[in-house]
């Protein structure tokens, strides 16, 4: 098994460069499904396991795709499948991206239900609404969801019940191919989408007011391949942001765009943190003692969600009382028990947390719950005393690349080893005897 071994104490300090964002990429790989004609060339692609299996759901639908030095090139000009297997599905939600662009490109497509998950039940309801307002029967059974029209999707007014990151994508890729024009009201307005809108026009497609709550997109009968830049991580970023802060560090984050941060740095502001805008990032000088804030998760630009575990790090520092209230996902808390082992004075509150600071951290062994609790309990590990040993850094690898190299880099204390596992020999030998 492997672990994460940080012994705390040191103040961070250097600069560290942020990869391009994961949450921008997976859509705009999903996109390059489709362009019938022409190479897609994505840039600043970042090492990660979820970047690794969104290109094996490409190739599996028989697009062609070859990764090397941060740059994805994706040939979908072949007739396309129309499948997406449970197998990846199941390692990574975002597999239902491609739903929107195989309707599309095909006129059908067949997705592996993605089922529960570790921050919520994450349903996809208003995806396929926008499906089937376009035209699209929609079918779901024996674990599938089949999507299917007959001829082309056609162009629709569509409203959100949420503004959902997925289902704005998913239904923004679809129109692109509709016949006439789709209105989507009530969209997600995250940089990710004005990424991914940036490289439909590149492809040939009319998508207007992204970035704004409505989108206008006139569909197109053909889309090109394109070669485009993946916006730089602001999670990444913001995660280095907090561990700067955490630890009285003095960090430049470079490719942290601040209009992408505006929440987090107001927030780590009203903290105490200095942040300043300095040459292409920011810099992040963590004060001696920190002020306890109330946060709420919200779409964008509210808080992110994504941030909210890593602020609770932050927060178990602060002095006083604060209040963290998750509005995004019901159940986006699992870490707070893992925090409890490391002795923070924490408690769930329906969807809130109160804390009290500064808590007295202690290194424990704790377990990672999702991608963005397992940077969280690496950061609490570097203000703790003693050694903290973080598990499951599967979750880890989905969305940071080398993060203890990262931190190593700036002076924490931190190594990355494989332990062998424990297995009882009776249990061996039954393994053993099942692989015979
Ligand atoms: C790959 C990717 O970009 N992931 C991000 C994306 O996830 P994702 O696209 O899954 O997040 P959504 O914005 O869709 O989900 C937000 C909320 O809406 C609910 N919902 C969503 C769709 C739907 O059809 N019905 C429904 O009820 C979800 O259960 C959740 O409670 O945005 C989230 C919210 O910023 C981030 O935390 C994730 O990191
Ligand atoms: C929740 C996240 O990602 P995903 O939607 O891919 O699970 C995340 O990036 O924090």
């Amino acid at each position: 098994m492997e672990k994460i071994i940080v012994r705390g104490g040191q103040r961070l300090n250097g600069t560290v460069k942020v990869e391009g964002a994961k949450n921008a990429v997976l859509p705009v790989l999903a996109a390059t499904l489709l362009a019938s004609d022409g190479k897609s060339v994505i840039r600043d692609v970042p090492t990660l396991s979820d970047v690794y299996t969104i290109n094996e759901v490409l190739r599996n639908l028989n697009a062609e795709v070859a990764f090397d030095n941060n740059t994805v090139v994706v040939d979908a000009s072949r007739v396309l499948k129309e499948e997406a297997p449970f197998e990846y599905v199941r390692k990574m939600r975002a597999s239902v991206l491609v739903m929107g662009s195989l309707l599309a490109r095909n006129g059908r497509a067949r997705v592996a239900l993605p089922g529960g998950c570790a921050i919520g039940s994450r349903p996809i309801d208003q995806h396929l609404k926008g499906f089937e307002a376009m035209g699209a029967k929609v079918k779901v059974g024996n674990g599938f969801i089949e999507a299917e029209v007959d001829g082309r999707l056609k162009g629709a007014k569509i409203y959100l019940d949420f503004p959902s990151v997925g289902a704005t994508e998913n239904i923004m890729m679809a129109a692109t191919l509709a016949k006439g024009t789709t209105v989507i009201e009530n969209v997600a307005k995250e940089p990710e989408i004005v990424d991914l809108a940036n490289f439909l026009n590149k492809m040939g497609a009319n998508v207007r007011g992204a970035g704004t709550g409505t989108l206008r997109i006139e569909g197109v009968d053909v889309l090109f391949g394109a070669d485009h830049n993946i916006i730089p991580d602001r999670i990444e970023a913001g995660t280095f942001m907090v561990a700067s802060a955490l630890t009285c560090g003095n960090v430049l984050v470079q490719g942290a765009v601040p209009e992408h941060l505006s929440s987090l740095i107001a927030k780590m502001e009203e903290m105490g943190v200095t942040i300043i805008e300095e040459g292409d990032g920011v810099r992040v000088i963590g004060p001696e003692k920190l002020k306890a804030v109330d946060i709420k998760t919200m779409p964008h630009p509210g808080f992110p969600t994504d941030m909210q575990s890593q602020m609770m790090a932050l927060l178990l520092r602060a002095e006083g009382t604060s209040m963290i209230t998750e509005t995004v996902f019901e159940n986006r808390f699992m870490h707070v028990e893992e925090f409890r082992r490391m002795n923070a004075d924490i408690k769930i509150e329906g969807r809130s947390v109160i804390l009290n600071g500064p808590s007295n951290l202690q290194g424990a062994e704790v377990t990672s719950t999702d991608l963005r609790a397992a940077a969280a309990l690496i950061l609490t590990g570097l203000v703790s005393e003693g050694n903290t040993r973080v598990t499951e850094l599967k979750h880890l690898d989905r969305g940071y690349v080398n993060f203890h190299g990262k931190l190593a880099s700036l002076g924490a204390d931190i190594e990355r080893v494989k332990e062998a596992e424990e297995v009882f020999p009776e249990v061996k030998s039954y393994i053993t005897d099942l692989n015979a």
